[in-house]
């Protein structure tokens, strides 16, 4: 094994740090009780596991008729390559990566972004997540594709991360910010990437021309025990600590589709109103932002 192979002998259950916070407690117990068939049945299609949504337009001859007794299976496909998509587009904007990478997945799920990366880019991918079930669960991805080497998830406050100073090419949140507190969280990024590294974060915020969080967004705070930020808040706890917005993406149009359409399925969670809606009134935004760490 050289210096930048890692072992994962051991499951992450075993090593599970006491929560820095009663809060995130809480969310730690939330993730490690998930088990919702929207996120399994579709991560069952290729075996990559996410809990972040989709984007792009819906392949309406993929999914053929409504009355073909398929049609359901089909539709779960459609989901996750919507969703896969997503994670393609974040990682369009990580820049040129290669082998000699460490990459930063925080609060990183089940670990289908994290295979991704590597896949594409060559790159050590390491993740956190407060989530032992979860940990554990991306590392025996990692295993089953034989890629445990290179690709690693730990139970971890990603507000405090297992990190050398300058030591990273690129990290991300994808869907995972509107957990912390958002200057805690851009300055511990700010710190593990090396200067001229990049950040890139997709994420539902409200949008400051509304005015207030609307009553869906409180909605979907509550339904995830969340608490979504506003745009402003990104770009301005950004500034503040060395994270330069290159790229500023409104997915917003590009996520409505995913959203109608899983409606449609028989794996309806009951929070999809509060997103069809709130993205319509204009309360709510799906957000891609890339910053060059300067
Ligand atoms: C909605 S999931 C997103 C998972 C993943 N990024 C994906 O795209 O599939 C939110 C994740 O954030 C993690 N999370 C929330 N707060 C965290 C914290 N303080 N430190 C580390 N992970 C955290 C949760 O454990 C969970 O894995
Ligand atoms: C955009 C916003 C506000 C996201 C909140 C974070 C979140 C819970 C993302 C999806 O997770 P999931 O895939 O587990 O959710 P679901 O079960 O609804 O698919
Ligand atoms: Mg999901």
């Amino acid at each position: 094994m050289t210096s930048t192979e890692f072992t994962t002998a051991n499951s992450a259950a075993a090593f599970v740090p006491a929560p820095a916070t009663p809060y995130q407690g809480d969310i730690a117990r939330y993730w490690n009780n998930e088990a919702r068939p929207v996120n399994l049945r579709l991560g069952d299609v290729d075996g990559l596991y996410h809990h972040h949504y989709g984007i792009g337009e819906v392949d309406h001859a993929a999914l053929g008729d409504p009355d073909d007794s398929e049609h359901e299976k089909k539709l779960i496909t459609e989901l996750h390559r919507l969703e896969s998509a997503q994670a393609d587009v974040l990682m369009d904007h990580l820049g040129p990566r290669g082998n000699d990478d460490m990459l930063v997945d925080a609060g990183c799920g089940r670990g289908g972004s994290m295979v991704m990366a590597h896949q594409r880019f060559g790159s050590r991918v390491e993740g956190v997540t407060l989530s032992a079930k979860q940990a554990d669960f991306a590392n025996q991805r990692a295993q089953e594709l034989r890629i445990q080497d290179r690709v690693r998830a730990r139970v971890c406050n990603m507000l405090d991360m297992p990190f050398e100073t300058g030591q990273v090419a690129g990290s991300w949140n994808n869907e995972s910010s509107m957990y912390v507190d958002l200057h805690d969280l851009f300055a511990e990024h700010s710190r593990i990437l090396e200067v001229g590294g990049r950040y890139v974060t997709i994420t539902g915020c409200w949008n400051p021309r509304y005015g207030q969080p609307s009553k869906w967004v409180s909605q979907i705070n509550a339904h995830f025990e969340c608490n979504i930020h506003s745009r402003r808040e990104y770009l301005r706890a950004m500034a503040d600590n060395r994270l330069v917005p290159q790229a500023v993406v409104d997915l917003t149009p590009a996520t409505l589709p995913y959203w109608e359409l899983r409606a449609t399925s028989s794996l309806v969670t009951g929070i999809e109103e509060a997103f069809i809606e709130s993205y319509k009134d204009g309360s709510f935004q799906y957000v891609l932002i890339a910053a060059d760490r300067v």
